[in-house]
């Protein structure tokens, strides 16, 4: 498996755009709080180490990750953010709820994204078991916050640039 071969936030191989100009929300799922607090320090950080400013970072709480559809909408919608990220972790249970989770805020950030030509980053772990996540969360596998930040920082210079 892919993640088995390498820490899967090394970036040392791509080109990654100053922060600086761009005004980024965060949207953090409460639901496996150890996890998600780590995402959001590896995210943050690594948006100011890009240079992006911290009066420019909006970081908003929800429920779950069913509610990052929900966050990421009502943060667009202010019509003052150049990307949004969105952090949670799903972890898989005895029922079939986990299918209808991972499903529902893929579909959902991706329909926000195209909803208001602003990148949405699908920054959720879905994971069989909690090791999983943890090893994705700054563990052996790197952090899936900090390539949510850098995604978002591409996007918005994208964005920007096509959009004028
Ligand atoms: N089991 C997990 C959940 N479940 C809660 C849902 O996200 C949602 O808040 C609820 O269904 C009410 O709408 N959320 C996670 O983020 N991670 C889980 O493992
Ligand atoms: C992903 C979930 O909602 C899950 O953690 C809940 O567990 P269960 O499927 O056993 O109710």
């Amino acid at each position: 498996m892919a993640s088995q071969l390498k820490n899967l936030s090394d970036f040392s191989h791509t080109v990654i755009p100053s922060a600086a100009p761009y005004r980024f929300g965060i949207v953090v799922a409460e639901w496996n709080a150890d996890v998600t607090r780590a995402l959001l320090e590896g995210a943050y950080q690594t948006l100011i180490k890009h240079g992006a400013k911290e009066e420019n970072i909006q970081t908003y709480p929800v429920p779950g990750s069913f509610e990052l559809t929900s966050g990421a909408d009502l943060l667009l919608k202010q019509g003052n953010l150049d990307a949004v990220i969105c952090l949670g972790c799903v972890i898989q249970g005895e029922t079939r709820h986990f299918d209808f989770i991972c499903d529902a805020v893929a579909n959902g950030v991706s329909n926000v994204a195209i909803k208001y030509s602003k990148p949405v980053i699908f920054g959720v772990l879905t994971t069989d078991n909690q090791q999983q996540a943890l090893d994705r969360s700054g563990g052996k596998h790197g952090n899936k916050g900090d390539e949510a930040a850098i995604t978002a920082i591409k996007m918005a210079e994208l964005t920007v640039t096509l959009n004028g």
